[in-house]
Formats: C-alpha cells, sequence, structure tokens
C-alpha cells in the first residue's frame, strides 16, 4: 500500500465561474488564474504526518479540504488519496471511501445532540464496515473502542451514556475527536476545531489531539487562522504558499 496519503497535483477549482475561467485560461492566463479560487500545482501528505494549514477568512481552507473530502465535485487535475484518484469513484463509492478513510472534525463538531457520547462515537461504525471491523479487532467491541478513546480523550466513564446536549463546549469538542479517530481511519480532517475554546483549554486539547493521532498512526490536516497553534506540527504552511490564485482580500469568487 501507498505511503502517501494525500496528493494533489494541479488542482483548480472556481465555485461559481468554472466554466468561464476554463474559457479565459485559452484566452488570458492570468485573467484565467485570479477567477479560480484554488489553483494548486502539488501538495502531499505522507502517513502519520501532522500538517497545520493557515490562510486568511474567505481564501479557501475550507473549500480545500471539502474537495480532499470528496463533498465537493468539479474540480480540475489529479486528487488521491491513499493512493485511489477521487474522480475514478462513483458518488456512492466516495461516500464510502471517505467514511473508511476519513475522520473530520468540524467548527461546530456536528454531533446528534440527542445521543449519547458513546452513540455519537459509534456512528462512525455504523457508516463504516471497515473501521467497525478495525475497532473490534483492537478493543473487542465497539463500545469498548469508544469508551477507550472517549477515557483517553479525557471524558470518565460516568459521562459517557450522557446526551451530548448536556456537556460542556470543550467536552463535545472531544466527542467529535473520538468520533472522528475511531475505527483507525488514517486520515483526520479538523477545521478550526479549536475555535469554541480558552486558551488553556486549547493546548489541552491539542496535546490531546497529538497524542490520538500517534497511536492511531493518523496523518492530521489542521486548519486554523491561528499561527499559536502551530508548535508540534511536522509542517505548517500557509494557503498563499501553494495557492498559485491566492488573494489575501478575495470576496466572492
Ligand atoms: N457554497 C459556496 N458557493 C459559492 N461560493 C462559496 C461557497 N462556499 C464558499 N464560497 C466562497 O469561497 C471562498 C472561500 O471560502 P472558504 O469557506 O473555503 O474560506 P476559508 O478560508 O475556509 O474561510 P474561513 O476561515 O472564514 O472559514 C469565499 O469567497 C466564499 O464566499
Amino acid at each position: 500500500m501507498t505511503s502517501s496519503v494525500l496528493e494533489i497535483n494541479q488542482l483548480r477549482f472556481a465555485w461559481n465561474s468554472g466554466k468561464a475561467a476554463d474559457s479565459k485560461s485559452a484566452v488570458n492566463p492570468e485573467l484565467a488564474a485570479s477567477l479560480y479560487l484554488l489553483d494548486i500545482p502539488h501538495l502531499s501528505l505522507a502517513r502519520g504526518e501532522k500538517l497545520f494549514l493557515r490562510g486568511p477568512s474567505g481564501s479557501g481552507k475550507t473549500t480545500l479540504l471539502s474537495l480532499i473530502g470528496g463533498i465537493l465535485q468539479g474540480y480540475q487535475g489529479e486528487l488521491s488519496l491513499f493512493g485511489q484518484p477521487l474522480a475514478d469513484l462513483s458518488p456512492s463509492a466516495k461516500d464510502k471511501f471517505r467514511a473508511d478513510h476519513i475522520g473530520f472534525v468540524f467548527q461546530q463538531f456536528n454531533l446528534m445532540p440527542w445521543l449519547t457520547m458513546r452513540d455519537n462515537v459509534l456512528l462512525s461504525c455504523q457508516f463504516s464496515a471497515r473501521r467497525k471491523k478495525a475497532a473490534i479487532a483492537e478493543h473487542g467491541s465497539i463500545s469498548q473502542a469508544a469508551s477507550v478513546l472517549l477515557t483517553g480523550l479525557g471524558l470518565s466513564e460516568n459521562l459517557h451514556d450522557r446526551p451530548v446536549q448536556q456537556l460542556s463546549i470543550g467536552q463535545q469538542q472531544r466527542v467529535a475527536v473520538a468520533r472522528a479517530l475511531i475505527g483507525n481511519p488514517g486520515l483526520l480532517i479538523a477545521d478550526e476545531p479549536t475555535s469554541a475554546l480558552d486558551h488553556s483549554s486549547r493546548n489541552a486539547f491539542m496535546d490531546l489531539l497529538f497524542e490520538q493521532c500517534q497511536r492511531s498512526d493518523c496523518a492530521l490536516m489542521f486548519v486554523s487562522h491561528d499561527p499559536s497553534l502551530e508548535k508540534g506540527f511536522d509542517r505548517c504552511i500557509s494557503l498563499g504558499d501553494i495557492n498559485k490564485s491566492f488573494q489575501p482580500q478575495r470576496e466572492i469568487i
């Protein structure tokens, strides 16, 4: 199996004007470049690597993560995960591939408020037989795998069967990480996951995130505005360094 988690080559994406950008590129390559939100000659991520990606608001960080996650279509160029070109997968195969290989932690966590901590974590195993199998192989049962992760993230056993709507923001954040990591997905994508935390909770959260990724040899693609979080990453890059269409003050494309 390839040791590369992510391979991007000559990736181009425009939200509304992809066709306009294409037609103008033949006539005026510079104008075309300004119409694309993303024009990335190359980006890769190795197995277990921790990458910090920063960039100003509106520069396209979330768009890039959505492309990598196979949530957005309509790009040009090569985008492969674990050696698999995403363009070769049907929509349903892409959904399965995403559930099997990628864990997401979003700004708003996207937890099911009425479900317990444990049941939120187990959702990942409902969507992926591969991750369910991996969790059982490692811990004997998916419930035990969820308990081990939640406890490892500092959430004591007596909380595991409590609905997440009764939890603090910091506790919910850790549930989101456990849900993303159960069954060893290989890539964790985190989009501004610390935005709701205070300074000391943020540091503790980052330590736990690194520890959990290391334990499961999971690559981490972490997006944030906040350069104070860069410590501990293997590589820190700005979207402006890799995106030829980067415009710091970009508004609507
Ligand atoms: N669904 C959409 N349709 C059209 N344009 C969009 C859509 N989503 C985002 N955009 C535009 O794409 C650009 C980049 O947005 P994106 O959310 O990727 O930036 P970001 O760097 O993640 O910003 P932030 O740090 O504020 O979350 C913005 O100009 C935004 O208006």
